[in-house]
């Protein structure tokens, strides 16, 4: 039987978090992408070809980037590319040094792009990379095209191991606090959807989150087997017994369903001392032996707990649901099955 609820919890998180990269991928590709390419024509000068091809080159490149993201939707492989352009464009742009020798300032914004495009800890890799080939680059001032002032590099330098790092204090600890309250979020969606005392999944979980299974993935579920199992005479055992007694009736036979059903089989504990099986892909006969199979389990197994032993037997009602609009009446049906076998002497599956 399922261990853990199958719960969307993460599911609306991730494609939120899908969507900020695709605004940072989208934003850079096009808004760079457009000013690398304007500053192009700026730059133009036919004795000087080497600024105007490393803007035009990198325009296209952030283009064509966001063009093959449109094409395939690979978010991760779109932002690994574009990580890459805009590192080669950042080290070719301090190379050459840009409009009178300003390429440093346009720097600073990478770091940030670089986080925001990776995620962390790829960002934090990457920006490693390219600061200590910026080091590289600049400390051999000789083999750059540009002239930048020595202070100026020492500054430089020193200015992006600042944002390297805020950017980096500030995603990891959003990605903390990402993960904190979802982890809140799942625990309470857990919460909301299980019965506390025999840790199965409770009505509310049938109702908003498998009816929604049964609608996305059909395929899966049906014919779907639908039974309705009633202890009996469970009353007369309360009041033989205690309340408390009885609910370790209830945690054993919670205990039985987990152990002889299939890990894609639901138990559901309907409410009191009623519990509602689910069997994905099972047609009407083959629901009918599991439920005769768990009726004999439980009429063969007294119920043992300190000096008390007392046969438990339990009544099941079974039929079988075809598509997800007759899920409701399916489950009505198997109340009156139950019903049935309740007035035809209980212990028995109809
Ligand atoms: N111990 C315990 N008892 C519960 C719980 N929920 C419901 N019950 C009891 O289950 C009993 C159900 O009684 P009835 O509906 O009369 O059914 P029954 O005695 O099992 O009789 P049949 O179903 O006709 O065989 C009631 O006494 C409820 O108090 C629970 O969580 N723990």
């Amino acid at each position: 039987m399922q261990s853990s609820l199958r719960l969307d919890t993460g599911k609306h998180a991730r494609k939120i978090d899908a969507t900020r990269r695709i605004y940072i991928l989208s934003f850079v590709s096009y808004i760079a992408g457009a000013v690398m390419v304007l500053f192009g024509f700026m730059s133009w000068d036919a004795n000087a070809l080497l600024l105007p091809t490393i803007l035009f080159g990198g325009g296209s490149l952030f283009f064509a980037n966001i063009l093959y993201f449109q094409l395939t939707k690979q978010l991760d492989s779109a932002c690994q590319i574009e990580a890459v352009l805009v590192a080669i464009f950042v080290l070719a742009l301090i190379y050459h040094g840009g409009h009178n020798n300003t390429a440093l300032y346009w720097a600073f914004p990478f770091p940030a792009i670089l986080f925001g495009l990776l995620g962390v800890r790829k960002a934090l890799l990457s920006n490693a990379i390219l600061m200590v080939l910026l080091i590289v680059l600049l400390l051999q001032p000789d083999a750059l095209l540009a002239d930048y002032k020595e202070a100026e590099v020492s500054r430089f330098l020193v200015s992006m191991l600042i944002v390297i790092v805020v950017c980096w204090i500030n995603d990891h600890f959003r990605e903390r606090s990402h993960e904190a309250m979802s982890a809140l979020q799942k625990s309470k969606d857990m919460e909301a959807n299980t019965d506390p005392l025999t840790l199965l999944v409770n009505r509310r979980y049938i109702e908003a989150n498998f009816a929604q299974q049964l609608h996305n993935y059909p395929q899966h579920y049906f014919p779907l087997g639908v039974v309705m199992c009633d202890i009996d005479h469970f009353k007369l055992f309360n009041d033989q017994y205690g309340h408390d007694v009885g609910d370790e009736v209830l945690k054993t036979v919670a205990d039985i369903f987990r152990s002889h059903l299939r890990p894609q089989d639901i138990a559901c504990r309907n409410g009191g001392e009623e519990f509602l099986l689910l069997l994905p892909q099972t047609d009407l006969e083959q629901s009918k032996s599991v439920a005769e199979k768990i009726r004999a389990i439980m009429a063969n197994q007294p119920f043992m707990f300190g000096s008390i032993e007392a046969p438990i037997t339990a009544s099941f009602g079974v039929t079988v649901c075809q598509e997800q609009s007759h899920f409701q009446a399916a489950i009505k049906a198997a109340d009156q099955q139950l019903y049935r076998a309740k007035a035809a002497g209980r212990n028995q599956v109809h």
